[in-house]
């Protein structure tokens, strides 16, 4: 067990365990939302799969409309009518007529453009066009936007909204996907009370509980679970058993410093698991353990919120990215300039919760300390501040990592 890593060699400790997940599934594209592919999806069809107008008007023959101007119109005779939806090999063109067309109605054999109605006296039984166009103005192409065959996306690509647009565009409604890390959150402390609850003299609401599973889901994987485990060593160890049956991963807040309840380590010893390191020398989180357990890791935080917060970003976001291949989970820096100054007063490298706008960085009002929650609010960075450093002044560069 490593004792005092710093932040660097605490990823690669971790990134070394977070082994890429390969089991694939099945989901519906209305549920695909977050996955990544684990299929390349190749067009199954042209698009659109028959040439159509982009406007509302008339499908003619150009040559048969050249040199067409206002007071001098080409005068067609009408040959019908189509709508968006009907079959476009059921109408031919012939020279001296013209169809009228419904935006993303199929041209009709031998038509080479539509004419605006706008651009015609809108006429139904023979139409006057005001306007001259060259072969294929105002024509979309089979398969203009994408052919058959064509990979539309790749193997490992996150889907999002616009994949599930495009798979549903080529009548998708199901698609192979790597299942996503299986986390189970746990928090410790007899401290704490259930928010819902009376809160009893000397308790605390938990509020790790809901902040990390619902920052978990922020990032796009929801965890199986989160409970709440009593301060016995017996009963956590128990816990952290029956949720390393399936879990990739294990986040526990609290219980990881050095108080006679602190029993992270000693829950850690009666499971068996290998304790890889303790305390990062960086604040906040100091005191964060990272352990395995067979398969799973155990990412034991440290219960001051802040604390719990910012190291879930910086350990367990390359995590996820490692195990699931998407770089979507890689947390952004950005360079910055200090608006107001900063007094810093560890030695370690520090992370400061701070907001980020138009290249400017603020903080928000109130205190930064590790167990203070109120300031979370609107922050959208951390800031760093390398070890060593010491106050850092307005005006200043710095580098921070958006959230
Ligand atoms: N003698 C020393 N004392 C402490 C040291 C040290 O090196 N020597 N390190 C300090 C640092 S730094 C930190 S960080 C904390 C870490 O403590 P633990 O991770 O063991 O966490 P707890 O003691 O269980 O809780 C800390 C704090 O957070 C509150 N808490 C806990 N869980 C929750 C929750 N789910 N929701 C909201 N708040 C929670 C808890 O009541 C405590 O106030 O240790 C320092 N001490
Ligand atoms: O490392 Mo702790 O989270 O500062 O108070």
């Amino acid at each position: 067990m490593i004792e005092g890593i710093l932040l660097e060699n605490a990823l690669e400790e971790i990134l070394k365990r977070a082994d890429r997940i390969t089991d694939t599934k099945k989901v519906k594209v209305e549920e695909a939302n977050g996955f990544c592919l684990a299929e390349n999806i190749y067009a199954e069809l042209d698009n659109p799969p028959f040439p159509r107008s982009p406007v509302d008007g008339y499908a003619v023959r150009s040559e048969d409309i050249r040199g067409a101007v206002r007071g001098n119109p080409a005068v067609l005779k009408v040959a019908g009518c189509i709508y968006a939806g009907d079959n476009g090999g059921a109408f031919s063109i012939k020279p001296g007529e013209a169809y009228r067309i419904m935006t993303g109605a199929p041209f009709p054999e031998g038509a080479d453009t539509a004419v605006k109605q706008e651009d015609t006296d809108c006429g139904e039984e023979t139409v006057k066009v005001n306007k001259s166009q060259k072969p294929w103005d105002n024509y979309c192409f089979q398969g203009e936007d994408y052919k058959k065959n064509s990979l539309l996306l790749a193997k490992g690509s996150r889907i999002t909204f616009a994949e599930q647009g495009i798979l549903s565009g080529i009548g998708r409604t199901e698609v192979a996907v790597y299942r996503k890390p299986v986390i189970r959150v746990l928090t410790t402390g007899d401290e704490l009370c259930q928010p819902g609850n009376p809160l009893k003299p000397g308790k605390i609401y938990d509020s790790n509980g809901m902040m990390v599973s619902s920052r978990l889901r922020e990032l796009g994987v929801k965890p199986e679970s989160v409970s709440h485990c009593a301060d016995s060593e017996a009963g956590l160890a128990a816990e952290l058993k029956k949720a390393a049956e399936d879990a990739d991963i294990i986040v526990t807040t609290g219980g990881v410093s050095v108080g006679k309840k602190d029993i992270l380590h000693g829950a850690l010893e009666i499971l068996g698991a290998e304790k890889i390191f303790w305390r990062i020398r960086l604040q906040p989180g100091t005191p964060t353990i990272f352990s395995v357990y067979g398969k799973t890791l155990i990412l034991s935080l440290s219960g001051n919120p802040f604390g719990a917060m910012a190291n879930l970003e910086l350990l367990l976001r390359p995590a996820l990215e490692a195990m699931t291949g998407d770089p979507a989970f890689a947390m952004e820096m950005r360079r910055g300039i200090m608006e107001v100054d900063f007094e810093k007063r560890c030695k370690v490298r520090r992370f400061v919760r701070a907001v980020y706008k138009n290249g400017k960085v603020s903080f928000p009002q109130g205190i930064f300390s590790s167990g203070a929650i109120g300031t979370l609010r609107g922050c959208n960075c951390l800031l760093d501040i390398p070890a060593g450093r010491e106050n850092v002044k307005a005006g200043e560069q710095v580098a921070v990592w958006m959230l």
